[in-house]
This record gives structure tokens, C-alpha cells and sequence, in this order.
């Protein structure tokens, strides 16, 4: 392996550190974040992730708030409990664990959080102001995906981005957050013609398909930075999106799976509490952690 191998993993335990340092500042002002999760059903994932936040969002020192919902709950009671959760002062963040059962409408649900509670960025008003430059809730993955960028390149003016995947997630909101650092970028898709070329011509890969080992290592650019978003359980273990072995032999960097984004998620959502809690509370925004 010739390639450098970025740690997100590190990256995210030094930020939660820095977040609870702030925390810790906002607690001595009489001020304690609260972020609330909700969990509808039962997907092992879910659980796992959602275990996850609340126990890092403790850590941090944050007030967390757990709303777990049987399966079959009507859509109706969900939108009563986030009616609730907008209108309590020691709820600054509200987060609804995905994906949701189906008889649930998702965009329903995320766009009855209030936005400044928003603290994944999927409400369409956040959506929006990402999208024209103004003071967004920005979602959790994309930003940590531009943190390690940032950390490892430095300014990403001019660089060639190529972004794999145009989900609301991440692809779409890791494309603005891209062009916002003017970086030169190109969405790629499930019917795009010519991936192998355009990754070829890449200086950052972002792969988000969510196909195990989906992105060859003959289509890296030598030197690129690789960043691969992918979560996939398969035979072998935990593999990205990214066929990592390969690509490592020509990638100038790149994040492993596990160990690379899926920590920077959780740490990015204390991020986005703490801006949410600075925000209503008049305070400037926590250094370093927005875009
Ligand atoms: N409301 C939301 N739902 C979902 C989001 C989200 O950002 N908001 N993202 C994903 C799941 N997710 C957080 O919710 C998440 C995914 C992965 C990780 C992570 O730390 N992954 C580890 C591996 C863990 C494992 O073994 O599964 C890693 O990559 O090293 C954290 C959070 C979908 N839903």
C-alpha cells in the first residue's frame, strides 16, 4: 500500500473532544445542550447507531433524550412527538433515525422538525440555504467528509472533485459543500456513461453508491484522495464502496471502512448540536465546526 490512510476514526474522537470542551463552556453559562433521537422500529443497524449517539452525545456532556417507537406506530403520533420535541427549550437538536418504515412518509417527517433543531440538515429550508451559500444545518456525513478533505488537502479551490451518488444524504449536500470550497465539481450516477474516465480525471473521489467495492483501483488518478462513504455488510465483513486493496496501491490517500466517515457521523451531529444550541442562544457559531 502506497497511499495514506486517513483516520477518521482519530479525526472524529479529537472532535468530539473539542466539542466537549465547548460543551463544558456552555454548561458553566447555565446553558446544556439536548439532542433527541428517534428510533421507529426495529432495524439492527438503526439500534446500533442509535446506541451509538446517545451514548457519545453523554460523553460530550450533552443532555441526550431517547424516543424509541414500536414499528407500527401511525405516522400521526410520530409527527405529535416531534410537535413536542420543536417545543421544548431543552431540545436543541431533534434527529429521526433512517430509513423509516415504509407506511411512513419521510419527507413529511423530517420537514416537521423545526429547522434550527434540524440537526441532521434535511429539512428542505436547510436544503436550501446550503444550497445558496447562507447559514445552514448541514448533514452530518457530507461534513465530515469535508473536514477530513480539509484536513488532509488544505484548500480545495480547483481541485477536481468527482462525487459518486446524488442522494439527499450525501452526494447532493457533499457536491455544495464542494463547490462552496470552489472546488471543480461532477456528480456521477447509476447512468453515467463514462465513470472510469471521469474518476481518472479526479483529484477527489467521494463514493457514496452504496455497492460494495463498486469503484475500481485502475480508475484512480495517481495521487487522487479517496473518500469512501460506503457501508456494506457482506461475507467478508464491513467493505466500502471502494475496492480499498487496489486502490491504495495508487490513491494518494484514503479512508478505510470501517474507520474512515461512518465515525465522523455521529461526531458531526454533536458538531451540528452545539451549533444548534450556540444559534438559539445568540451565541457565534463553535469554532471549526461548520463549513
Ligand atoms: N437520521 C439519519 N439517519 C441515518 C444517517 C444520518 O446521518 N441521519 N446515516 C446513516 C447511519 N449512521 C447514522 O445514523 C451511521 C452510519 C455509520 C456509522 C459508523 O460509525 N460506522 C462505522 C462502522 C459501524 C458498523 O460496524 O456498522 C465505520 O464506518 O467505521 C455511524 C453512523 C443512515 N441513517
Amino acid at each position: 500500500m502506497t497511499a495514506t490512510l486517513i483516520n477518521g476514526k482519530a479525526f472524529a474522537a479529537d472532535l468530539r473532544a473539542r466539542i466537549a470542551t465547548g460543551v463544558a463552556a456552555m454548561t458553566a453559562r447555565g446553558i446544556t445542550p439536548g439532542l433527541a433521537v428517534v428510533l421507529v422500529g426495529e432495524d439492527p443497524a438503526s439500534q446500533v447507531y442509535v446506541r451509538s449517539k446517545g451514548r457519545m452525545t453523554r460523553e460530550v456532556g450533552m443532555n441526550s433524550f431517547e424516543h424509541r417507537l414500536p414499528a407500527e406506530t401511525p405516522q400521526a403520533d410520530l409527527l405529535a412527538l416531534i410537535d413536542r420535541l420543536n417545543a421544548d427549550p431543552s431540545v436543541n437538536g431533534i434527529l429521526v433515525q433512517l430509513p423509516l418504515p415504509r407506511h411512513m412518509d419521510e419527507s413529511a417527517v423530517i420537514n416537521a422538525i423545526y429547522p434550527d433543531k434540524d440537526v441532521d440538515g434535511f429539512h428542505i429550508l436547510n436544503v436550501g440555504r446550503l444550497a445558496t451559500g447562507q447559514k445552514a444545518m448541514v448533514p452530518c456525513t457530507p461534513l465530515g467528509c469535508l473536514m477530513l478533505l480539509r484536513d488532509h488537502l488544505g484548500d480545495l479551490g480547483g481541485k477536481n472533485a468527482l462525487v459518486i451518488g446524488r442522494s439527499n444524504i450525501v452526494g447532493k449536500p457533499m457536491a455544495q459543500l464542494l463547490l462552496r470550497d470552489s472546488a471543480t465539481v461532477t456528480v456521477a450516477h447509476s447512468r453515467t456513461k463514462n465513470l472510469p474516465e471521469l474518476c481518472r480525471q479526479a483529484d477527489i473521489i467521494v463514493a457514496a453508491v452504496g455497492r460494495a467495492r463498486f469503484v475500481q483501483g485502475d480508475w484512480i488518478k495517481p495521487g487522487a484522495t479517496v473518500i469512501d462513504v460506503g457501508i456494506n455488510r457482506t461475507d467478508d465483513g464491513l467493505v466500502g464502496d471502494v475496492d480499498f486493496d487496489a486502490a491504495s496501491q495508487t490513491a494518494g490517500a484514503i479512508t478505510p471502512v470501517p474507520g474512515g466517515v461512518g465515525p465522523m457521523t455521529i461526531a458531526c451531529l454533536l458538531a451540528n448540536t452545539l451549533t444548534a444550541t450556540a444559534r438559539v442562544n445568540g451565541l457565534p457559531d463553535p469554532e471549526g465546526l461548520t463549513p
